[in-house]
């Protein structure tokens, strides 16, 4: 079974409602325009996403459910709670009212940036499945981390405690995404070799079916992110346990996401 791939762009701190609004119709007009690109995503042969600061979501959202070109619609954070006193958090509840279907939890400019812990990620992970929103969960180890030669320790590691809770009865393959994003490659330029990146995808999807069985592991999605560009991501998606990419800087610019999209496409071909 071919899973779907899934092209995701992280945005992070970048574009207000305003930019957000003009990227979003530069992309369907693009799109609308190349009839072979229109044709992949009508079949639903490859699914699109962009994960907007929360300020934006609600413009996407509008722009989103105006089109009849699909594109998913993430946040890049959310908290564990669906109400309270928290203040400066959104709540996973918030972010599905104005249309979002995804949310990036556990990235690494989260847990290194603002010292996010394995346990409030698995915290949010369970609240996500329990509201009906589907995190894109991300692992990846450190260059020191890397250089020890223990990669796959810290990746199950955080794999564990991220889905401590979880049972196979939540549907993990639909529900959650998994994203292998190596700190190191991430708006570095050095992106992690097709071999390598392979590698530890292959690990997580074995880790998985250890974990939820073969259903699940041959269902999840796991995608590759770090240094993601036009020119590198057609070996990237040829790999067989990777099925997609989490795009940082290079999803920013509707030409290069298309550019991306299109060497994706070449490669299922
Ligand atoms: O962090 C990333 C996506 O979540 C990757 O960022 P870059 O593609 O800019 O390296």
């Amino acid at each position: 079974m071919r899973r779907v791939p899934f092209l995701a762009g992280n945005w992070k701190m970048h574009k207000g409602p305003k930019e957000t609004k003009e990227y979003i119709v530069e992309l369907f007009e693009a799109a609308a325009k190349d009839t072979s690109l229109k044709g992949v995503l009508k079949e639903n042969k490859v699914e699109l996403g962009i994960f907007p600061p929360f300020v934006s979501l609600e413009t996407a959202g509008r722009e989103i459910a105006s089109a009849d070109i699909s594109l998913s619609l993430g946040a890049q954070n959310m908290h564990w709670e669906d109400s309270g006193a928290f203040t400066g958090e959104i709540a996973g509840k918030m972010l599905m009212e104005v249309g979002c279907k995804y949310v990036i939890l556990g990235h690494s400019e989260r847990r290194h940036i603002f010292g996010e812990s394995d346990e409030t990620i698995g915290k949010k992970m369970n609240k996500a499945l329990e509201i009906g929103l589907k995190p894109v969960l991300c692992v990846g180890e450190t260059l020191e981390e890397r250089d020890e030669g223990i990669t796959e320790f810290v990746v199950k590691r955080q794999l564990e405690e991220a889905l401590r809770g979880i049972r196979e009865h939540e549907n993990i393959k639909d529900n959650i995404v998994i994203a292998y994003e190596p700190v190191w490659a991430i708006g570095t330029g050095r992106k992690a070799s097709d071999e390598d990146a392979q590698g530890v995808c292959a690990y997580i999807r074995k880790f998985i079916e250890e974990s939820f069985g073969s259903t699940a592991a041959e269902g999840i999605r796991i995608l590759y992110g770090g240094s993601v560009k036009p020119d590198n991501a057609k070996g990237l998606m040829e790999q067989k346990d990777i099925d997609g990419a989490l795009i940082g800087g290079a999803s920013l610019d509707v030409g290069t996401f298309l550019g991306i999209i299109r060497n994706t496409i070449e490669a299922l071909q």
